[in-house]
């Protein structure tokens, strides 16, 4: 377990300060709501984000805004250090190839089999034999931790946890830099959770993934996250480490990160 200055050594290591995505001035509404307004924020390479704030503050919305979801009314976003509005076709199709995404709801295609569902992104952008196709997908399937037997079955005879594992497994598929995983550990079991966490700290140390997680689960901003940011009033209030929130005056921060149920967890808890 390292301490607190040799933890914040190995993350200032990790990420070494590329920045891998720059969301610049963004502002997003819907009709006449406003939801983000001139929004800042920055992701570095191999660094695992959290991704916090109140419900209904736009977490989802920036999330799907940076992916190209949402029409956003200003701003920029530069994924790869190309302006994704200013991408041709064939640098856009290069960079959604190079992003995974977990959505929130909807993890899984109810009918299909695991195997299948970790070939969508592959069908959609490559052209492979079938036989290669099985063979990759397998290998995703094992990669986060399920059995082999686990690709023939369909999302409804997983446990939560698999469900969640069979959906990382999808969006590692084309082997991306940069994962979104919107609110990952939610519906799962603490032990379950930790164990989800534990895979994407493991991934990013073995495959240098960049991860970004919307999450509210403080357990996982404490123990798999290397930076924080704090999103309110329509932008990111603070952006650090836990011993930044930690610090942290601003009265949200610091409800959520040294209110009453934060109480049990301390820094001993990071890995
Ligand atoms: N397509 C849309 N049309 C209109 N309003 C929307 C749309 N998408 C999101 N919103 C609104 O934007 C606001 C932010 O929603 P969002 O889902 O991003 O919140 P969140 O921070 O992810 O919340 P939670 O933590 O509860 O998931 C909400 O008020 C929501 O109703």
């Amino acid at each position: 377990m390292a301490d607190t200055a040799e933890a914040q050594e190995i993350s200032e290591e990790r990420h070494d300060h590329e920045i891998i995505l720059t969301a610049h001035d963004i502002t997003v509404a819907f009709g006449s709501k406003v939801v983000l307004k001139n929004l800042n924020l920055e992701i570095y390479r191999g660094e695992i984000l959290g991704f916090v704030g109140g419900s209904g503050t736009g977490k989802s919305v920036l999330m799907r805004t940076i992916l190209g979801l949402n029409r956003k009314q200003a701003g920029t976003v530069k994924v790869f250090g190309i302006d994704v509005d200013k991408a041709t076709p064939e640098e856009k199709m290069a960079i959604d190839m190079r992003m995974g995404v977990l959505f929130q709801h909807g993890a899984l295609f109810s009918a299909l089999t695991v195997l299948e569902n970790v070939q969508v992104p592959m069908r959609e952008y490559l052209d492979l034999p079938k036989k290669l196709m099985d063979e990759l997908a397998m290998l995703k399937i094992e990669l986060v931790g399920l059995p082999r037997d686990a690709g023939p079955k369909f999302p409804s005879e997983l446990s939560g946890g698999m469900i969640k594992r069979a959906a990382l497994a999808r969006a590692l598929a084309l082997d991306p830099d940069l994962v979104f995983l919107d609110e990952p550990t939610s519906g799962l079991d603490p032990i379950g959770a930790a164990e989800f966490d534990e895979l994407v700290i493991k991934l990013r140390d073995t495959l240098g993934l960049t991860v970004y997680m919307v999450t509210h689960d403080l357990d996982s901003l404490f123990t798999a996250c290397d930076r924080i940011a704090v999103l309110g009033d329509k932008r990111v209030l603070i952006q650090g480490t836990i011993e930044d929130m930690l610090k942290s005056e601003e009265p949200w921060v610091k409800s959520y990160f040294r209110g009453k149920r934060a109480r049990h967890l301390d820094l001993r808890h990071r890995a």
